[in-house]
């Protein structure tokens, strides 16, 4: 067994284990001696002849490696299992320690489709960081047992240390929220670019990221003007909005991410969210450094800014239903201390059918996630909800359903109440 594991190992009973199906968690927990309990909810569908298996992946010191790892281990599982097999999403953690989430895969075979699972399973724990389990019916039938795999035998280990599942209760909130702060959301400059500066040895795009980036992190001018950031989902007007604003107030309009980053943009949306999370929160410090110079001379106008890149990281790290967020006031939600302030920010909100007549009037390509917008309305519901929960500064909310030029008058007023313009 490897060092990890070991690890692992003497807190292996305090750790809960959840599997994703359709999208809703089903928990569970073991334990070294049974005492009457259930059998949980995502063993009770499974048939006699079936087993199940779980492949864990090591949080190694390594963090982009791990990373990558993880998204490359779906594609080998889809690639090579028997197409029967079922795949699902798995984690595990000790409840409400922070970082003690590992992530992997739960899979759900038969007895015809057992032999090539278990090859393939045998080869990943003895080349890769993954913790293998298997799960059957206790020799009485009734209880479902856990074993976990040796990685120099490459078997399963002795069947008396199995350990039985039992049911546990779900956490206050979703587990991705303990493994949130610095692997989907970075909290600082110096956190954002240690991972894209790691990245360069793999990612030859980072070493020309690292290059764009300002020398200080605070922006070098205090703006004597306002500094106005227009939020919202895709299609909810903020390019209209920050155009008529620019020629309105005489601003300065910058994009985010800022222009720059634009050659880079496609190849880091590809990557997994801690390297891609990390571009989008270095590209805030890049446009902070731009606002600190034009804000010297002009208001300035920010089409998307951190609430951008905290709200859809964190709406994407969590599944299921408003919820699951971390509570409102957590930590998660805090403006990072290092990032320039902007004198407001402006919340587009919109309603669904509303935006997707929009989205089709306008009828260009949008991003996998925007797709996913349109399909998934849980996810729609966690951006606006993570969006609104952000704070310092919190963003204020306008209703963009009536025409362009109410929606700019209502802004208007909103800075002039605000800004003194
Ligand atoms: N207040 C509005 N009323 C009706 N249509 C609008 C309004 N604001 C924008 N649009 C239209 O909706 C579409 C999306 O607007 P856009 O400004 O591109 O949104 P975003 O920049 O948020 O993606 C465009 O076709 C735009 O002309
Ligand atoms: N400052 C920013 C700006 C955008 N992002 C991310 C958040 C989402 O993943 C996408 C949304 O950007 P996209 O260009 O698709 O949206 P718009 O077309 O501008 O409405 O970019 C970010 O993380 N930080």
């Amino acid at each position: 067994m490897s060092k990890h594991a070991m690890s692992l190992l003497p807190r292996w009973c305090s750790r809960v284990f959840s599997v994703e199906l359709n999208g809703a968690p089903f928990y569970f927990a073991v334990k070294e001696k049974h005492l009457g309990e259930d059998v949980p909810r995502v063993f009770r569908e499974v048939q006699n002849r079936d087993k199940c298996y779980s492949v864990l992946v090591y949080c190694s010191r390594d963090r982009i490696k791990t990373a990558k790892f993880y998204g490359e281990l779906k594609d080998k599982l889809l690639r090579d299992l028997p197409p029967e097999c079922r795949l699902s999403p798995m984690s595990s953690f000790l409840p409400k320690v922070r970082d003690s989430l590992v992530k992997g895969y739960f899979l759900k075979g038969n007895s015809d489709t057992s032999s090539p699972i278990e090859r393939l399973l045998s080869d990943l724990i003895q080349h890769d960081p993954v913790l293998v389990c298997s799960y059957s019916p206790a020799e009485d039938g009734q209880q479902w047992t856990q074993h976990m795999w040796s990685e120099t035998a490459s078997q399963v280990m002795d069947v008396a240390k199995g350990y039985y599942v039992v049911p546990s209760e779900a956490p206050e909130y979703h587990p991705s929220t303990l493994n949130i702060i610095n692997s989907d959301v970075f909290y600082s400059f110096d956190e954002a670019y240690d991972v894209m500066k790691k990245c360069g040895d793999i990612i030859p795009e980072a070493k020309a990221v690292l290059e764009l980036l300002p020398s200080r992190v605070e922006a070098r001018n205090k703006p004597d003007f306002p500094v106005i950031v227009i939020e919202g989902l895709d299609a909810t007007g903020k390019t209209t909005l920050t155009e008529s604003l620019k020629d309105t107030l005489g601003a300065t309009l910058l994009p985010s991410p800022p222009e720059c980053l634009s050659p880079w943009r496609a190849r880091f949306d590809q990557e997994p969210p801690l390297i891609r999370r990390a571009f989008y929160a270095l590209g805030n410090y890049i446009s902070a450094d731009q606002i600190g110079l034009k804000g010297t001379k002009t208001p300035v106008i920010v089409d998307r800014f951190w609430h951008s890149t905290a709200a859809y990281a964190i709406a994407t790290a969590v599944s299921g239903p408003v919820c699951n967020l971390p509570g409102e006031g957590s930590e998660v939600y805090c403006w990072p201390s290092d990032l320039f302030q902007p004198s407001l920010v402006v919340l587009l909100t919109l309603d669904p059918e509303e935006r997707k007549r929009r989205l089709r009037n306008r009828g260009q390509g949008k991003t996998d996630e925007e797709e996913e917008l349109d399909h998934n309305q849980l996810f729609r519901l966690r951006v606006e909800e993570a969006y609104r929960r952000i704070s310092g500064p919190a963003c204020v909310t306008v209703d963009a359903s009536p025409s362009a030029d109410r929606v700019l008058q209502q802004v208007l007023l909103l800075i002039r109440g605000k800004c003194h313009l």
